[in-house]
């Protein structure tokens, strides 16, 4: 045989021999490479240890009583978990990195680390000062639990197995068992240590009927041996481990396995100071725009958010100015073959509210930055019941460890901490326009914080909540006061004249849906309106329209009369109408399109871009009633404040009266929010919770009010009205309606010709009820210049041409054939119409008064 046929063969013959073995126990090679993981896991364990034996500077006896850790003698399973062990060295966190949380450090020492570290010092106490044998640390997630748990084993010196579920989840029946021993034998042999359960109510979870029996017999043997851990060796000496779980989902965790952890530390979400920490930390030397960045702000905002979420809305943020400059460079004539780094412009504010589709809501010239207070923390505390302190169940993963993880300091409950760090952690760091903390004001719903952002009809009914029940309707706060943790305050909320979570709630969702960074919300329109004016003050002059809410022009007449605010009405549908009133004097431009109740058209982005051109303090003001959210953001085409009556569509039931005011400017929000505050026209709670239950339903609703209104419309001109209403080509100015608008709305009016003529179509319809308002689920008929309007006195309303027999119908979600059979009778009983064989027509209208100006 030739040497190179003899080689040959030895090769395959070692090939099958590897093969055959293999075939033997397919997990050999897994078990030995683990084994040798394992082994130079515990070498480091080893290593660490005798370099610090005799080290007892800081009063810890570490090493004392520990087994000599070169004579550990592994099984095939203890070598699997061990490759879950790491070194208290070796882990990067201690307490030093962690703040805010004080009062939970210092407990964890006293029950954990102390005896752990010095259980000479414990054993005159016996089984009553021994560590607990567990430790459990709940609350949402994000919010650094982990890290905590990493920085007790840091800080005490025990071994860290970090034990995932997936080690316990053995494909051979009864093996799973057997890890669970091995868990347990190693931390003997390795103690002092930590057996440490993130999520551990997947591992622990509750027992249930139907639960697959090899799981109830891991959680039985796990309790079994985990009993056995408050018992002494023969010397009597004490096991030093302790079982540490971390959870989210506190409630869903066995009964049995809650008994075992009697020290429950509740881990919320970050406070305002934690989360400036966090952003300091995530944002690092990310180039910031000096000008147009207010870390504090984001920090505000993202109240209610966990550090991974925070950190997900930086990443995102972060993205838009390099997006932004790759667009630039690739629209340039260098294209990308020229991209310099420097050139990419800093991180602003505004990048933290970026639209679908990566449209930057901010107008580019104008700040954007907002500043707005807390949200309520929802952590229970320690002593409170499982069924209190559930958490929301948001499919959130909780943060992998890392270097950014030193940023996720949680903070303890405001109830456990002492004075002292209470006024470390001051919730209130920004002051009002008075100089005084400024107490809670709504932020907006949705900093990206990561999430997809859904189309508007889903935004609309799509919540975000932290709830401590999950409750999925946000509860009604009927609490005048809030009880504070010190004569400091501490709490988010004091008074529900400054701030109640149930308005904040809504001001944030009301933020989402009208593209803004700051809703507040107010007993009604025109209190919306008038915390609106007291921007003005004498001198101001004010360009509005002439066919205006009869409110909008009794509050705009008493400020000119009484206040030293020069009013100017113009017709707005001519642009050139208001440019040529703008001056340095021009305070606000105030509008409404379309307009109550000629519904006339105003261009509300030329008019913006003219008058921010001509005077870049003015304010662009609309009234957005007409439209609502659903079918018009002013904000995004230019205006500077929208303001709203939510007792129309945003409501839609006629049950409340409401306002709202939303914009995109911090020291704007400010201001208004200090008008509320001090003058205390905030909406109730209970108002709150009814708008924001409307406002879920203002998609379909609309959708509704709008395709009757259409059919409406369009019987009365088939019938030879001429009908106001920009969902008809006929309306002199569609083309601009659609150019900004979404849909036509359901409010439309037309004209009889004669006032007596008018009051009998009025008074004739039976379903359509005779009021004032609109947007609610059930029609209207109303006559602007008697009702609405009758404020605006009948000189003024012939100055501005407003027909008096003008009738307004504010369509509802009925039976649009019932709706159109009552308007008929009316029409006929009334004398409107001539009726033939083929129909009825309208009587002759004067055309004149009749037909829309553009
Ligand atoms: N009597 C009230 C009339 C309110 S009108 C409400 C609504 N804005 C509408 O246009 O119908 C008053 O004096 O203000």
């Amino acid at each position: 045989m030739s040497e190179q046929k003899r080689l040959k063969e030895l090769v395959t013959g070692l090939v099958v021999a590897v093969g055959v073995s293999k075939l033997v126990d397919p997990d050999r090679e897994k078990n030995e490479q683990a084994r040798l993981k394992a082994q130079a896991n515990l070498q480091r364990i080893r290593r660490k240890r005798v370099e610090g034996e005799g080290d007892g500077g800081d009063g810890t006896d570490a090493s004392r009583h520990t087994n000599r850790l070169e004579d550990l003698v592994l099984n095939e399973y203890e070598n699997q978990v061990a490759l879950e062990v790491v070194a208290p060295e070796d882990i990067p966190v201690g307490f030093d990195a962690i703040g805010g949380l004080e009062d939970i450090i210092e407990e964890l020492k006293e029950s954990i680390i102390y005896p752990l570290t010095m259980p000479h010092l414990y054993r005159h106490g016996g089984a009553l000062l021994a560590a607990p044998s567990g430790v459990l640390l709940y609350g949402p997630p994000g919010c650094g639990k982990t890290m905590l748990a990493k920085a007790v084993a840091h800080e005490s010196g025990a071994s860290f197995i970090n034990l995932h579920i997936s080690t316990l989840t053995e494909k051979w029946y009864g093996d799973s068992n057997k890890l669970v021993r091995a868990v347990f034998s190693l931390a003997k042999k390795l103690q002092p240590a930590i057996i440490f359960i993130d999520e551990i109510d997947a591992v622990l979870g509750t027992r249930r009927s139907g639960e697959h029996e090899a799981s109830g017999m891991v959680k039985a043997e796990f309790m079994t041996l985990w009993d056995g851990l408050t018992s002494t060796n023969a010397a009597g000496v004490p096991n030093r481990i302790v079982v540490l779980g971390a959870t989210n989902r506190i409630n869903d965790i066995d009964e049995a396995i809650l008994r075992r952890m009697p020290k429950k530390f509740p881990v919320p979400l970050p406070g305002i100071g934690q989360r400036q920490r966090i952003l300091q930390l995530v944002l690092g030397d990310t180039k910031r725009d000096p000008e147009r960045f207010d870390l504090d702000y984001i920090a505000r905002v993202t109240s209610g958010m966990s550090g991974s979420d925070i950190k997900e809305a930086c990443r995102d943020a972060a993205m838009v100015p390099m997006r932004e400059y790759i667009r630039q460079q690739r629209a340039s004539a260098g294209g990308m073959s020229q991209v310099n780094p420097d050139h990419v412009r800093g991180i602003r504010t505004e990048d933290f509210f970026g639209r679908r589709g990566g449209r930057v809501l901010a107008a580019e010239t104008r700040s954007r930055q907002t500043s707005t207070a807390n949200a309520q923390s929802n952590a229970p505390s320690n002593e409170q019941s499982n069924e209190q302190s559930k958490d929301s169940s948001d499919g959130y993963e909780d943060v992998e460890e890392d270097e950014d993880d030193k940023a996720f300091v949680p903070m303890a409950a405001p109830n456990r901490m002492s004075p002292a760090s209470q006024a470390a952690n001051k919730v209130f760091t920004r002051v009002d326009l008075d100089g005084h903390a400024l107490p809670p004001s709504p932020a907006p719903s949705s900093p990206l914080s990561g999430r997809k952002r859904y189309a508007l009809a889903t935004e609309l009914v799509y919540t975000e909540s932290k709830d401590q029940y999950g409750s999925s309707s946000i509860p009604i706060y009927q609490s005048a006061t809030f009880k504070q943790t010190s004569s400091n305050g501490g709490n988010e909320y004091d008074y529900t004249r400054s701030g109640n979570p149930t308005r904040t709630h809504l001001e944030r969702h009301l933020a989402k849906i009208m593209n803004a960074t700051r809703a507040l919300a107010v007993g009604s329109g025109m209190g919306a309106l008038d915390v609106i004016t007291r921007l003005l003050k004498p001198g101001d002059e004010v360009i509005t329209g002439d066919d205006l809410y009869g409110g909008t022009n009794r509050l705009l007449t008493y400020l000119k009369n009484n206040q030293g605010v020069v009013v100017h009405h113009v017709d707005t549908t001519n642009a050139d109408s208001v440019n040529a009133l703008i001056s340095d004097k021009t305070a606000m431009v105030l509008l409404e399109t379309p307009t109550n109740p000629l519904i006339k058209i105003v261009d509300i982005p030329s008019i913006a871009r003219a008058t921010h051109e001509a005077n870049s303090k003015a304010l662009v003001v609309v009234d957005n009633t007409m439209l609502s959210p659903m079918l018009l953001n002013p904000l995004d085409i230019g205006a500077d404040i929208v303001y709203e009556s939510g007792t129309k569509y945003l409501s839609g039931h006629h049950d409340i009266m409401a306002g709202v005011i939303a914009c995109n400017d911090s020291e704007i929000g400010d201001k208004m929010y200090f008008t509320i505050n001090a003058t205390g026209c905030g909406l109730s709670p209970n108002d709150s919770f009814l708008l924001m239950r409307g406002v879920k339903t203002l998609a379909i609703r609309m959708e509704k009010q709008q395709a009757n209104a259409q059919r409406i419309a369009e019987f009365l001109e088939s019938h030879g009205f001429r009908v106001r209403y920009p969902g008809l080509k006929s309306h002199p100015q569609y083309d601009l309606h659609w150019s900004m608008a979404r849909g036509a709305g359901a409010v439309l009016s037309f004209e009889t010709g004669d006032v007596t003529l008018s009051e009998r179509i009025v008074e004739a319809a039976r379903l359509w009820a005779i009021s004032v308002s609109f947007g609610c689920v059930n029609s209207l008929i109303s006559m602007p210049c008697r009702m609405s309007h009758a404020s605006i006195d009948a000189k003024t309303r012939e100055e501005r041409q407003m027909p008096e027999d003008i009738i307004r119908l504010c369509v509802g979600i009925e039976d649009a054939d019932d709706l159109i059979e009552d308007l008929s009778r009316a029409l006929v009983q009334a004398g409107a119409v001539t009726v033939t064989l083929d129909g009825f027509h309208a009587n002759d209208v004067d055309a004149e008064a009749a037909t829309p100006s553009a």
